[in-house]
C-alpha cells in the first residue's frame, strides 16, 4: 500500500493540461482561463459623475451660492462644453463630467428656479467623481490560469473581451460496476440497490467544471465491463466504481489490464479508499478505479480526482486545500491508514460524527468537513487542532 501523497503524486504524473478553446463569454463562467487578456479600454473611459446633480468648478462651491445652469450631460450624451466661472451643468450618474468641471454637487444640496441653482448652506465634502481610468486601464492584464467567477465575467466584458480562451472541459466517462445496481427510478429486484455514486460523482465533476457522462451499469462479467470500457473511448478520464476489491466478482482490475491498462498502483493506505488503482489506459486515457462503498468513492472524489480535474484544466497539481480547526470532543488514536472522517464543523469547531461506516450516505450529506487523520496519529483531547478539507 503506497500513502495518500504518493498516490496523488502519480496521478499528477498522469494528468496534463489539455488543449485550449475559445468560448464567447456568456458560456465562459465556471471555466478556466488558459491565457492572460488585456483590457481594450479604460474604463471608465472618461470621468464621469458618481451621483445625479450639478457638475461645477470645484473653486465655485461655497454655501448658498448661485450659478447658471448653461447645459445637460446625461449617460451616453455628454456636454459639448466648457463649464466656466460661476456656470454649472445638469449630470447624472455615469455621465462624463464636461470640460472645466472639477466637482459634482448632488441634487439633494441644491434648489433649482429655472436656469439658476442655489447651493444649501451644508454641503458634503465629496467630489463624486470617479476620474478616467479608476477601475482599469487599457492593457490592463487579467492574469490566467483562474476558474472564471460571475465577477470576472462581468469584468471581462466591461473589458469589451468577447470571447476567452479557456481549457477544454475534461470528459470524464463514469462506469458503475455490479450486478445489485439499478438507476434511481427503476424497480430493484430483491438482492438489488440503487447505483448513487455515479450520481454523486457526476455532480462533483460537473462543480469542478469537467464533462461527465455516466455509461450504462456494467454487470459483474468481462463481458459486459469490455463493452463498457469500448464506450469510453472518447474520455480523458475513466473512472470505474467499484469491483475493485478481492472479492470472486471484483473484475476491473483484471479487464482493464486486459485491455492494456499501465496500472501505477492499487491500493493505499487511506480509509475510506484502500482499493483505489490508477493507471492510463492503452489509448492514453487516464483511468482511476474507485472502491464502491458510496463514502469511499465519494471522498476519494475529492480527495483525488477534483485534484486531478483542476491539473488537467492547467491549474496546477495542489492536493485539496485543508484548513484545522479545535477538537469539539476528545477523540480516540487513529488505526495505520490515513483516515478522512466525517465530521461537522459549527462555531469554529470541529464534531467527528460516531458513525463512520463507507456506506452511510446520510452522515457523509450532514457533514460539511473531512477530519484527515495522519497513520496512527494519538488520541487527542478536545480543543487540539486537527486539519481537515471543506467539503
Ligand atoms: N476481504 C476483504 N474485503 C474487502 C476489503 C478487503 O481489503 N478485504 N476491502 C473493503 C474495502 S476497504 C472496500 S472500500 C470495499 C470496496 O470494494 P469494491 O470496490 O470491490 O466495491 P464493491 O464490492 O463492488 O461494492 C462495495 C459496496 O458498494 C456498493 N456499490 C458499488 N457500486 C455502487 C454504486 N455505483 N452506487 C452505490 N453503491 C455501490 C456495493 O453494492 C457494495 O455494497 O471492499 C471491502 N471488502
Ligand atoms: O477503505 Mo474502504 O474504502 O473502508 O470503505
Amino acid at each position: 500500500m503506497i500513502s495518500v501523497s504518493d498516490a496523488l503524486a502519480q496521478l499528477f504524473d498522469l494528468a496534463a493540461p489539455l488543449e485550449v478553446e475559445t468560448v464567447p463569454l456568456s458560456s465562459a463562467s465556471g471555466r478556466v482561463l488558459a491565457q492572460t487578456v488585456h483590457a481594450n479600454r479604460d474604463q471608465p473611459p472618461f470621468a464621469a459623475s458618481a451621483m445625479d446633480g450639478y457638475a461645477v468648478r470645484a473653486q465655485d462651491v461655497t454655501p448658498t451660492s448661485q450659478l447658471a445652469v448653461i447645459g445637460e450631460s446625461a449617460a451616453g450624451h455628454g456636454f459639448s462644453g466648457t463649464v466656466q466661472p460661476g456656470q454649472a451643468v445638469r449630470i447624472f450618474t455615469g455621465a462624463p463630467v464636461p470640460q472645466g468641471a472639477t466637482r459634482v454637487v448632488i441634487q439633494e444640496e441644491v434648489t433649482r428656479s429655472d436656469d439658476t441653482i442655489t447651493l444649501s448652506d451644508t454641503l458634503d465634502s465629496g467630489m463624486h467623481i470617479r476620474s478616467a481610468g479608476a477601475d482599469f486601464a487599457l492593457g490592463d492584464a487579467f492574469t490566467a490560469p483562474r476558474r472564471l467567477s460571475p465577477s470576472d465575467i462581468a469584468l471581462l466584458a466591461a473589458m469589451n473581451i468577447a470571447t476567452v480562451p479557456v481549457i477544454r472541459k475534461p470528459r470524464v466517462a463514469i462506469l458503475s460496476t455490479g450486478d445489485e445496481l439499478v438507476m434511481p427510478g427503476e424497480t430493484p429486484g430483491p438482492d438489488q440497490i440503487i447505483a448513487s455514486n455515479s450520481f454523486g460523482l457526476q455532480a462533483m465533476l460537473r462543480n469542478l467544471g469537467a464533462e461527465p457522462r455516466l455509461l450504462p451499469i456494467a454487470r459483474d462479467t468481462k463481458a459486459s465491463l469490455e463493452m463498457a470500457f469500448s464506450l469510453a473511448d472518447d474520455a480523458d478520464l475513466v473512472l470505474t466504481i467499484g469491483g475493485a476489491s478481492v472479492g470472486d466478482h471484483d473484475l476491473v482490475g483484471e479487464v482493464a489490464g486486459d485491455l492494456g491498462l499501465d496500472r501505477k498502483f492499487y491500493k493505499i493506505a487511506m480509509r475510506p479508499g484502500k482499493p483505489l488503482m490508477a493507471g492510463r489506459m492503452k489509448n492514453g486515457a487516464m483511468m482511476i478505479g474507485l472502491p464502491g462503498n458510496p463514502v469511499s468513492a465519494m471522498v476519494c472524489g475529492q480527495v483525488f480526482v477534483a485534484p486531478v480535474i483542476d491539473a488537467m484544466l492547467g491549474l496546477g497539481c495542489m492536493p485539496a486545500q485543508r484548513q484545522s480547526a479545535p477538537l469539539a470532543a476528545p477523540i480516540a488514536a487513529n488505526g495505520p491508514r490515513e483516515h478522512y472522517m466525517r465530521a461537522h464543523i459549527k462555531d469554529g469547531q470541529i464534531t467527528i460524527f460516531d458513525r463512520q461506516d463507507s456506506s452511510l450516505l446520510t452522515v457523509l450529506s450532514s457533514a460539511n468537513a473531512l477530519a484527515i487523520r495522519p497513520p496512527n496519529d494519538p488520541a487527542h483531547p478536545a480543543g487540539t487542532m486537527l486539519e481537515y478539507l471543506p467539503i
